[in-house]
């Protein structure tokens, strides 16, 4: 497991927006399939059907919850887009690498 995913979120990250500098090499220890869309962190997510992508929103709303920091997320019938960025620092925080990260894993699981 990758070594981001290890970390936890934390408050201090929340209020410590990234310098740009900083986000190639985190974007880099993530999924080839995230992306930035200005300040947000997005990435796809497929599935099967219907069932298989309401079991991934749950096991991520958990992550979610142990972590204090919350994707948008635009569920469909057959996918999932995840949409992260910090609202309690207007931008991209080291939080928002975390939990991707966690997330590449549930979906290797
Ligand atoms: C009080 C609580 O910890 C904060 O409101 C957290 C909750 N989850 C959050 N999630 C995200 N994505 N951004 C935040 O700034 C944020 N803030």
């Amino acid at each position: 497991m990758n070594r981001l995913a290890r970390e936890r979120c934390s408050p201090q990250h929340a209020h410590t927006r990234l310098e740009a500098e900083e986000i190639p090499s985190l974007l880099e220890a993530l999924s080839e399939s995230w992306r930035l869309d200005g300040e947000t962190l997005v990435r796809r997510f497929d599935f099967a059907n219907y069932h298989e992508t309401m079991a991934f929103v749950n096991a991520s709303a958990w992550i979610s919850h142990r972590e204090d920091h919350h994707p948008d997320l635009s569920v469909h019938y057959n996918r999932v887009e995840v949409s992260y960025s910090t609202h309690d620092a207007g931008g991209l925080t080291r939080n928002d690498f975390i939990c991707a990260a966690k997330l590449d894993v549930l979906d290797s699981l």
